[in-house]
This record gives C-alpha cells, sequence and structure tokens, in this order.
C-alpha cells in the first residue's frame, strides 16, 4: 500500500521531487554534469510556445536516456486495442455492451485492453477513444507508453498500482488516475484482477472546468489532487516496452527498466483524485440540471465552450427538486456521450446497464430514460430523496464516437427496446 506523504496535493502545479538527496539540479535544469551521472531530459505536454498558463512540462533526471532504446516493431499482442478506424458508415443507433467477462487468460493491463470508441485520429491531436479493460497479471519486465494522448483510468473492479515514470499511484474503485501522453508505466494488481475503463484523450489536456457563477469554490477541488513523488527502479534485465503511436501497438525490447528517473520538476505529471471528493451541485428548486454541472474534468476544443472531452460524474446525492422529473431527461444532443458505471443503478436506466457496462448516444441520437425509471419517476412522491450507492460517468464529446468492429459485434441486440412502449400521450376531447 502507498501511504500518505508519497504524494503532493494539487492540480498541474509545479513539484519538485527527488527519490535520492541531490539528484535534482537547483537553479537550473540542464546543468553540464548532473549529479551522479545522471540524464537531464525535458517531456513536453503542450508545445514550447504555449501561453504560460497552458504551457506544461517537466524535466526529468533518470539513470539512462530515453533515447538509448532500439526500433520500434509492430506489436502483434493485444489484437483488440487499438484495432484501427472503422471505415463502414457510422450507424446511427444507440448502442449499450454488458460488462466485459471476467480475464481467463491470465493477461496484463496491456494485453487486456479492448478499445471500443474512438474518435477523430490521434495524429489529429483531437478526440478521445474509450477502452475497457480486465486482467489477472502484473506487469512484471515491461513497459506501457502512450504516444497518442494522456490516459484517464476509471478502475471498476479491483486495484490499480501505476509505477510510472514519474512516481507510483494506486487506485481503486471511485478514484480516477491520470497518466501523461509519453510517460511509460507499468501496471501492478493489488488484488489479482482488475477491470474498468480508460478515457484515451488525444486533445487538449484535462484540465479543471471554469466555475463561472458557481464561484470560486465547488466541483473537483485543485488541492484533491495527488500527484506521487519521484520514485525508480534499476532494473537490469530485458524490459519489453509496448507503444501505443498513431493509432496502433509497438514494441521493443530494452536492456534495462525504463522506470528509472530518479527525481523530476515540473508541472506535467500523473495524478489521482477521489471522486468521493467532488462537491456536486444540484437544484435546490426545480428541474434537473444539464449533466455539465457534474463536470470533472475537461480538454477543451478549439471552439469555445464546446469540449473535445468532458469527464462527467454522476455521484450519490440528495435529491429535492420539487414537481419535477428527477432522473435525467429525454433529449437529443449535438455532443455524443459515451457512459459507464462504476456501482450502484443509474437513475435513468433501471434494467441492462450493469456496473462495467458501457452505452453510447452519439449525436443527435433520441434517449433518456427508459421505460421502467419513466414509470417510477413520473409516479414518485417528492420528499427529499438521496441517491445512494451509485457512480456512473460520461465522456462527452464533440466528436461522435465510432463503435470498433469488436464493440458492433458485441453489443446488447436489443437495447432500443427499452424505449419501446411509452403510453402515447392523450389529448382533451
Ligand atoms: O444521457 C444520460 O443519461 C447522461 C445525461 C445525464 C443527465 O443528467 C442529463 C443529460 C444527460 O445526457
Ligand atoms: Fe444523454
Amino acid at each position: 500500500m502507498i501511504t500518505g506523504d508519497a504524494y503532493v496535493g494539487g492540480f498541474a502545479g509545479h513539484v519538485a521531487t527527488e527519490a535520492v538527496p541531490g539528484a535534482l539540479p537547483i537553479g537550473r535544469n540542464s546543468p553540464q554534469r548532473p549529479a551522479f551521472g545522471l540524464y537531464a531530459e525535458q517531456l513536453s505536454g503542450t508545445a514550447f510556445t504555449a501561453p504560460r498558463a497552458e504551457n506544461r512540462r517537466s524535466w526529468l533526471y533518470r539513470l539512462r536516456p530515453s533515447a538509448a532504446h532500439p526500433p520500434f516493431r509492430s506489436y502483434e499482442g493485444a489484437q483488440l486495442f487499438a484495432p484501427g478506424a472503422e471505415q463502414a458508415p457510422l450507424p446511427p443507433n444507440r448502442l449499450r455492451w454488458d460488462p466485459m467477462p471476467p480475464d481467463e487468460d491470465g493477461v496484463d493491463l496491456i494485453d487486456g485492453m479492448v478499445t471500443m470508441l474512438a474518435n477523430r485520429d490521434p495524429a489529429s491531436l483531437e478526440g478521445v477513444a474509450v477502452h475497457r479493460y480486465a486482467a489477472s497479471r502484473d506487469m512484471t519486465a515491461r513497459a506501457f507508453v502512450d504516444a497518442d494522448g494522456e490516459l484517464l483510468f476509471v478502475p471498476q473492479a479491483g486495484r490499480l498500482t501505476l509505477l510510472t515514470e514519474l512516481g507510483r499511484i494506486e487506485v481503486g474503485p471511485g478514484m480516477i488516475a491520470l497518466v501523461p501522453r509519453g510517460v511509460r508505466f507499468r501496471a501492478l494488481l493489488p488484488d489479482g484482477r482488475a477491470a474498468g475503463y480508460v478515457a484515451e484523450n488525444h486533445g487538449s489536456l484535462f484540465r479543471l472546468p471554469e466555475l463561472g457563477p458557481i464561484g470560486a469554490n465547488g466541483l473537483a477541488a485543485a488541492r484533491d489532487f495527488e500527484t506521487p513523488v519521484a520514485w525508480y527502479e534499476d532494473v537490469r534485465q530485458p524490459f519489453g516496452l509496448v507503444q501505443k503511436y498513431m493509432g496502433t501497438l509497438w514494441t521493443t525490447t530494452l536492456d534495462h527498466s525504463p522506470l528509472d528517473v530518479v527525481a523530476w520538476h515540473g508541472n506535467l505529471a500523473p495524478w489521482r483524485y477521489d471522486l468521493a471528493r467532488f462537491n456536486a451541485m444540484g437544484t435546490v428548486s426545480f428541474d434537473h440540471p444539464d449533466p455539465s454541472i457534474f463536470t470533472v474534468l475537461t480538454s477543451p476544443s478549439d471552439v469555445p465552450g464546446r469540449a473535445n472531452a468532458d469527464f462527467v460524474i454522476f455521484p450519490p446525492r440528495w435529491m429535492v427538486a420539487e414537481d419535477t422529473f428527477r432522473p435525467p431527461w429525454f433529449h437529443r444532443n449535438v455532443m455524443s456521450e459515451a457512459m459507464g458505471l462504476i456501482h450502484g443503478t443509474y437513475d435513468a436506466k433501471a434494467e441492462g446497464f450493469a456496473p462495467g457496462g458501457l452505452s453510447l448516444h452519439n449525436l443527435m441520437a433520441g434517449h433518456g430514460p427508459d421505460v421502467a425509471s419513466w414509470r417510477a419517476a413520473s409516479e414518485a412522491t417528492l420528499a427529499p430523496h438521496r441517491l445512494e450507492g451509485t457512480l456512473a460517468f460520461m465522456v462527452e464529446s464533440c466528436w461522435p464516437y465510432r463503435p470498433t468492429a469488436h464493440a458492433l459485434a458485441t453489443a446488447q441486440p436489443d437495447y432500443d427496446a427499452c424505449w419501446a412502449d411509452f403510453p402515447v400521450a392523450k389529448l382533451p376531447g
């Protein structure tokens, strides 16, 4: 178990940390001879010239330069991870998936990854992909690196220990963790198995949303994000490195672990966040607010107010709205919605949306409560009511998602049926 003082609080703040005293240069980034013969390396998260408020980079002091590696060759494992773009016409259908079956093959996190939804081309530096994973083996002598985007982990069952170049993170269901683009890591499974979701953000970096009239406080607080302190391993044995690069997987073999960063400083770093810390806002009068009120993180697009990706949660909370249909309303959205369920029941879907499941409501797809949820909420006595034991999330994107061939082949056959059989409204006369 990784404990308290292994993390520093704050979101995208400047951190300076060394696993060995004296490893971090003082007052400069790239001294002629870094301490102990370490190698200085800059890792950029934004263009060098990005405005200061946007600019993200860290300086890493490592046992060997990360440039020291043989060529990458095509990776033949993880057949369902990054399978390439689906070219067929995109059906306008609503789709839903059961949870992944538990892993029976003893695969690690990388070989246990299954890409479900993707939009845009990673080379366009925008869009988001949604993957799921089910794994039951530690990554021992291999690491992974994603050149296509930052990875937002949303565990659904079982903890993950993410051993990253910049430190160690432990995360479990109810928490999220982010590994920046280009940061190498390997994952251990302290509970023996793990399943969950990953949102891979090709676009502008996730950040906290504007709060507007909410004020200076509320939703996710910067201080609750936890960045690990420096940690390294000096492993001198063959070590696989799998890379996701422009939508496909590549591999090479190093003669050492690439997790050899002894000290680092900067504002580009992995972090974890406990979703229980999210300060949910809601109506205290009437009507169901737009789900943007639950935005944890946003990746803006080039169009103001239109997110490349919003990560939104539906946490336990009080429902007090008067004369209101309290669950999500019927709607057609110009944005595209991918949803997952971490635990409990989602208040718009009485049946068929299980923890570990996934649903897709793309641009303009009519959706909302299923018949059972609609009937129950229409007839309910509206006393203050606490939604308890539930945690759903949405990755909402301005780009319609393309399900992968695997996703199309494994969708529930009868999702539309949950919106059949609504009684027709009866007009007077
Ligand atoms: O479709 C969904 O269930 C997600 C959602 C939730 C909500 O409270 C309002 C709008 C919305 O799209
Ligand atoms: Fe929706």
